[in-house]
């Protein structure tokens, strides 16, 4: 196929994705049951209720930067703004008409460029910048009162005394420089701290160097020789490093550190703290953070020299009253997931007066519009001070980073992953496997390895099916997802991590940010449905400089860009291809050597520029979801993102209230 007709073709395909979104938003609602008459005479006299959230247009694009997040903030741009006293009274349109009127809008858009077509490159370019500009346009992250009363802070704060030793301080840019690129890290930011190459440049008490001896930790990783002194020195930062390469010592050490301190100068009286949050989207990754806090904390107060301090893990389905007697004698550190400690702060169980670290762990996840970035923004409205923010994962696409930098003071950015995102220490293998023989082939691929073996899938069904069919079969196998209790996740965790079960299925709740001890295999039963996820996914394996493998099955019923994304990956990761993956860029006219060569040029500029080039990768691939094989124009998370708005527009229509 011609690569004009193919992308003709690709064109089409989204017109009609685009025409049943519209059809299926026409779609009458299912009848009410008949009303008394002379309820249907009230309800004609009375307005119906249309809930605040809706009536705000912006509402109407939560899909922040999406098509429909720039056609909802175009039409609220282009109202006059009125003064609340003297507003105009407007006729209000029905809520479904006017969002059908976007859907019109956007349509008729699409048509028109099949009539007056630009070329592929100036549209992808001119939807991505406009894409960009939305996503600038959101309002930072403000505490209640910065809001208020208009505070913006413009130097980092000083949350501990620690400084670099004298010939770290008296290091050159130069000379920085030169040690970040032996490193093969970027890092941009002004006056950035020089890097640490041992433990023992950051001061850390004995208890704490013990700890880390006792876990066989040496030496600094790469993300934690660059991270450490810039976060012990106080500064905002984003912090990129590839799965597995050790951010969490980057910020659980600060963390510890900034506590002792603070408790060491003025000790907490009843019902005071945190000091230092770290929120995360997960209960298992929180419990993980947790545990590593709560030994250099516990190691503290056992060497006899140290107070004691304080952790809380406040997630879902744990009883806080059994942690009553921290919170009451204060907690230094809270490690959180967004729901429960929302809960706490408005019941007050917990404030963040004195609040002065926060951390985001898989922070692209927890400020995506489309995960907890509105429980982010509320939990950030309860500090009262300024804050030091800390953010890492293993991937930032360009419009959550570009968001998360505007939130931040004087932010330094520090990207380890280079140009390759996938962790180099994994074997990355893909199986072209029909649907219907995936259970079959799942034997034979579990038997290439030794356990322990993760295996993941998209539905929480398919993970129950695996799970069964492995049970029949004399496997020790648990499983995770949504849907099991709080208890049973965790046992199964517990088991995994103690060698009781071989085999651990799971969906996506398990892929980002755990770390089991020496995972031999990740299986995936399916392609996720964007390839960030691909990247948590496999990134289970190959940690900390061990290897590992990564088996992936895919077939004609995986989303194509998403497999072109994959393909990208691959051939930059430099792991054996796939004829059909092949086949698939062929026809969506990817030329994929063509886009890794693109790639790796960008970086080399960013490189030979210095300190201001972009880290976060806007140089190509799709600003949405970070992805390499597609643009935002066809974006599967964005596309999948607009129905599940639709589908609760549509819900939250029929039953009259809720809003997105
Ligand atoms: N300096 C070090 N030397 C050796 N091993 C280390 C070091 N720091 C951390 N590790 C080990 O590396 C493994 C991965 O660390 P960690 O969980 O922090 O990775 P991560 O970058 O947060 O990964 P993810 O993106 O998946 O969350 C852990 O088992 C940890 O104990």
């Amino acid at each position: 196929m011609s690569s004009s007709s193919s992308i003709f073709a690709a064109r089409k395909r989204r017109l009609d994705e685009i025409d049943a979104l519209v059809s299926d938003t026409f779609k009458a609602p299912a009848p009410a049951p008949a009303a008394p008459a002379d309820a249907a005479d009230a309800a004609e006299e009375k307005p119906l209720f249309v809930p605040r959230r809706q009536r705000d247009p912006l509402h109407r694009g939560v899909l922040a930067g999406s098509s429909l997040g720039a056609l909802a903030r175009a039409e609220a741009d282009a109202a006059p703004r009125q003064s609340v006293f003297n507003r105009e009274v407007e006729e209000e349109k029905p809520v479904s008409t006017r969002r059908a009127d976007i859907f019109v809008e956007l349509l008729a858009k699409q048509k028109e460029e099949e009539l007056n077509p630009i070329t592929e490159e100036e549209r992808r370019r001119l939807e991505d910048e406009a894409l960009l500009k939305q996503i600038e346009a959101r309002k930072p992250l403000q505490a209640g009162r910065e809001f208020a009363d208009g505070i913006v802070y413009t130097e980092p704060l000083r949350v501990t005394a620690w400084q670099p030793p004298r010939f770290l301080r008296e290091l050159s840019m130069e000379d920085r420089r030169k040690i970040w690129r032996s490193y093969h890290a970027q890092v941009r930011g002004d006056d950035v701290p020089a890097p640490a190459r041992r433990y023992e440049y950051l001061k850390f008490p004995t208890p704490i160097m013990d700890v880390l001896r006792k876990r066989g930790i040496k030496a600094p990783l790469t993300i934690q020789a660059i991270a450490l002194p810039i976060v012990m020195s106080g500064r905002d930062m984003i912090g990129i490093a590839a799965t597995g390469q050790g951010k969490t010592l980057a910020f659980a050490l600060p963390m510890v550190a900034l506590a002792m301190e603070a408790e060491i100068r003025l000790p907490f009286v009843r019902g005071e703290g945190p000091h230092a949050l770290c929120i995360v989207p997960s209960k298992e990754l929180a419990t993980q953070i947790y545990d590593n806090c709560e030994e250099f904390c516990k190691a503290l107060v056992a060497s006899g020299r140290y107070p004691q301090l304080r952790s809380l893990l406040c997630i879902g389905g744990i009883n806080m009253n059994e942690q009553m007697d921290a919170l009451n004698r204060g907690v230094h550190i809270v490690v959180a997931t967004p729901g429960r400690l929302k809960d706490m702060l408005h019941r007050r169980r917990l404030n963040l007066d004195s609040c002065r670290m926060l951390v985001m762990d898989e922070a692209d996840r927890m400020l995506d519009p489309t995960g907890f970035e509105e429980d982010v923004r509320e939990i950030v409205s309860y500090f009262r001070g300024q804050r030091q923010t800390l953010l890492f994962s293993a991937t930032m696409p360009p419009t959550v980073g570009t968001f998360a930098q505007s939130s931040l003071v004087r932010p330094v950015v520090v990207n380890v992953t280079k140009s390759s995102i996938a962790n180099s220490n994994i074997s990355q293998e893909v199986h072209y496997v029909p649907q219907v023989q995936k259970t079959t082939r799942l034997m034979d691929v579990l038997d290439t390895t030794p356990p322990p073996v993760l295996v993941f899938a998209q539905n929480k069904r398919d993970v129950n099916d695996i799970h069964e069919y492995l049970l029949a079969r004399g496997v020790a196998v648990d499983s995770i997802h949504g849907d099991r209790s709080s208890e049973e996740r965790t046992n199964a965790v517990r088991r995994f991590r103690a060698g009781d079960i071989d085999i651990l299925v799971a969906t996506d709740v398990m892929s980002k940010g755990l770390d089991f001890p020496n995972i031999q295999h990740v299986i995936n039963f399916d392609m996720p449905d964007c390839i960030e996820n691909y990247i948590h996914r496999i990134g289970r394996t190959g940690r900390g400089g061990n290897s590992g493998v990564a088996s992936t099955f895919i077939n004609d019923e995986c989303d194509r860009n998403v497999l072109a994304d994959l393909s990208v990956l691959l051939y930059q990761a430099k792991q054996p291809g796939n004829l059909y993956l092949d086949q698939i860029c062929m026809e969506l006219g990817i030329d994929v050597p063509r886009v890794v060569a693109e790639m790796e040029s960008a970086d080399a500029a960013g490189d030979a520029s210095g300190a201001d080039g972009d880290l976060l990768g806007r140089g190509g691939g799709c600003v949405f979801c970070g992805g390499r094989g597609h643009t935002a124009n066809n974006c599967p998370k964005m596309l999948k993102e607009a129905r599940r708005v639709m589908a609760s527009a549509r819900a939250s229509d029929m039953s009259g209230g809720g809003g997105f």
